[in-house]
């Protein structure tokens, strides 16, 4: 098997009085698409902003390609593609303005190259509306159009099928299945019932209280 992409060693995560998770280990390798699972509450987001480097309130060690993260954050962000929960595109610029602005932040592409990722994800006939003007499963699309011109090989995904219809999601399937396929390596929640070949699950349970002091 390959090296791990990102590998977390002995995480921990309180939050308020909860242990989220304790003793959490996690290994990303090339090629692979992991599940993170567990009920409402259970830490799924914190831990995948932990394992994007975007929450720092955790305890244990990251590694990059066997080097703590902490050496190559901007080797490691060049290498990840992180989309939240929330959509993260801006209501009053178009479908269009926002994939540029998010694509040049990287790697600047046509209008062509993003109008066939616009396509790609069923927003042909959108470019130019004000994103304020679609409805949440088209915002989505917008957002998930940025897997189709990403080069990142790390796809971290907080709830990636939220708001999709049946097309949506199994579009976003195959392209999932794809990443890894091309050895690319896929981190994912979703209360959707999400089921792809091979695919690895990572249980969280509903945490412990911590003991008084
Ligand atoms: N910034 C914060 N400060 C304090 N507590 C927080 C903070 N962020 C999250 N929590 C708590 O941590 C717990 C885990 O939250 P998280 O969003 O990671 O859960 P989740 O498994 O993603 O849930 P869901 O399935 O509902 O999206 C929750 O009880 C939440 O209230």
């Amino acid at each position: 098997m390959s090296e791990p992409m990102l590998k977390a060693v002995n995480l921990q995560c309180e939050r308020g009085d909860r242990i989220l998770f304790q003793g959490l280990d996690v290994s990303i390798v090339p090629g692979t698409i992991t599940r993170v699972e567990g009920p409402n509450g259970a830490g799924k987001t914190t831990l995948l902003r932990i394992l994007a480097g975007l929450n720092d309130s955790y305890t244990g060690d990251l590694f990059w390609c066997g080097e703590p993260r902490a050496w190559q954050r901007e080797v490691f962000h060049r290498n990840l593609l992180y989309i939240g929960h929330r959509p993260g595109i801006k209501p009053l610029l178009t479908p269009l303005e926002n994939l540029r602005a998010l694509s040049a932040v990287r790697r600047p592409l046509s209008d062509g190259a993003l109008c066939q990722a616009l396509d790609g994800t069923g927003l042909q006939g959108y470019y130019h509306v004000q994103c304020r003007n679609l409805s949440a499963g088209q915002q989505r699309r917008v957002a998930l159009a940025r897997l189709l011109v990403s080069d990142e090989p790390l796809w971290i995904l907080d709830e990636a099928f939220t708001a999709l219809d049946y097309h949506g999601v199994a579009g976003l399937e195959q392209l999932l299945v794809e990443h890894a396929a091309s050895g690319g390596a896929v981190v994912i929640t979703t209360h959707h019932d999400l089921d792809l070949p091979g695919m690895a699950r990572l249980k969280l349970g509903v945490g412990e209280p911590m003991n008084d002091a």
